[in-house]
């Protein structure tokens, strides 16, 4: 909030409730658990097929940016649904707006995936 003191107690509060954020998405969202899985895949497959550093940061990196889609596209969702449960127009334009983000990003993950496991596996 715009003039207010800085405080440490305030700033461990904010990360105390972005875990919170990051604890009921992991545990109520069914996408949370299944990027969770893919993610989990991802990295044992890293490991196993002894990927490079370069390689790593592509792979975590893209594995970042699908999580925070998803999370945001969760955040927008219970946004929508708390403006009106009701059918509106609007509502669905938002929606499909988000879940086009995550789709973005799942392709981009999918794509980096393949460039870098496929060569190394067949
Ligand atoms: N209030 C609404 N009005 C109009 N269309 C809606 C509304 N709510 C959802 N939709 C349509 O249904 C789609 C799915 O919405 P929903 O909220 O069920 O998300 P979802 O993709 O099933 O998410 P999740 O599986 O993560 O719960 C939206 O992308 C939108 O096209």
């Amino acid at each position: 909030m715009e003039g207010k003191k800085f405080s440490i107690l305030d700033r461990i509060k904010s990360f105390k409730y972005a875990f919170e954020g990051l604890k009921f998405f992991f545990v109520n969202e069914h996408n949370g658990r299944v990027h969770f899985g893919a993610a989990f895949f991802a990295i044992g497959l890293s490991f196993y097929l002894k990927i490079s550093n370069l390689e790593w940061i592509a792979i975590i990196s893209v594995i970042a940016v699908v999580f925070t889609a998803e999370i945001f596209n969760s955040a927008i969702e219970k946004l929508a649904d708390a403006v009106t449960l009701e059918i509106n127009p609007q509502i669905k334009i938002i929606k499909d707006l988000a879940a086009g983000a995550v789709l973005v990003t799942a392709v981009l993950a999918a794509l980096v995936g393949g460039i870098i496991f496929l060569p190394k596996l067949f």
